[in-house]
């Protein structure tokens, strides 16, 4: 079923799904969906990584996905360049449909997925899409300039990580990020990290939220 439906998600671009009948349900219903959000160089990969090696999770990021879709001779892989590049989002249908792909294979129930949502419309998609939301949600929030630094500092040869693609992608987290981030945390899903410190003591804010799911997990 869910194989079909991604298929026909392949042929069919345009995503004005709303009825039930398009809805279609993660194979594992007991998997654990975190988000992982904040702004670009808040430090979501490091964390997630950390996460990964703690806590068992399989890390998706949304922006190693696109890429992963850039250099395979994927139909949309111009596109997305040409997005990325100006700092701007990719058609929620694409991210999502490369989400579910992953949700879909392996035997992992437990799921990060970093960098998504980043909109409002990439948020609604994958709940009308999966029929399902996240656990919870991980906000690292991080002052800009800090952001700036250690993009400027990455060097993992990103197109997007130059000072003007960078003031764009800032601004696009601020006017369609933020609004998801205040979303969740009117839902009671959010937990908010204080990005700055060091790797090891970021973490320390982010085990106690895993370590309250596992336990959560244990009593049920
Ligand atoms: N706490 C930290 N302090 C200083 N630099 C950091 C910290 N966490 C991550 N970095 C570095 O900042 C850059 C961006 O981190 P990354 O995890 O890629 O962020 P994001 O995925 O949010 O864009 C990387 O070069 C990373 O090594
Ligand atoms: N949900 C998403 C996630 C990323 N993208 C695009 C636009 C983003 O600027 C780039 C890079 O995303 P990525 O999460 O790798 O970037 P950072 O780790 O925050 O620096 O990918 C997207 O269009 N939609
Ligand atoms: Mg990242």
């Amino acid at each position: 079923m869910l194989r079909r439906t991604i298929a026909s998600l392949k042929s069919s671009i345009s995503l004005h799904i709303t009825e039930e009948k398009d809805r279609i349900c993660p194979k594992h219903i007991d998997s654990v969906i975190t988000f992982v959000l904040g702004g670009p160089g808040s430090g979501k990969g490091t964390q997630c990584a950390k996460i990964v090696e703690t806590f068992g999770f399989k890390h998706l990021s949304a922006g190693d996905l696109l890429r992963k879709e850039i250099v395979s001779d994927s139909e949309y892989g111009s596109m997305i360049l040409d997005t990325i590049r100006e700092g701007k989002i990719v058609p929620s249908e694409v991210t999502v449909k490369l989400i579910l792909r992953e949700l879909e294979s392996g035997d992992n129930h437990k799921f990060l997925i970093d960098g998504f949502p980043r909109s409002e419309e990439n948020r609604i998609a994958f709940e009308h899409i999966t029929g399902s939301e996240p656990n919870f949600v991980l906000f690292f929030d991080c002052p800009e300039e800090e952001m700036v630094k250690r993009v400027l500092s990455r060097n993992q040869g990103r197109i997007d990580d130059n000072i003007d693609t960078i003031k764009k992608r800032l601004k696009v987290f601020e006017s369609l990020n933020l609004p998801v981030i205040d979303y969740y945390a009117k839902k009671g899903k959010l937990h908010r990290i204080n990005a700055v410190g060091t790797e090891d003591e970021i973490f320390e804010q982010v085990r106690p939220v895993f370590a309250a799911c596992e336990k959560k997990a244990t009593i049920t």
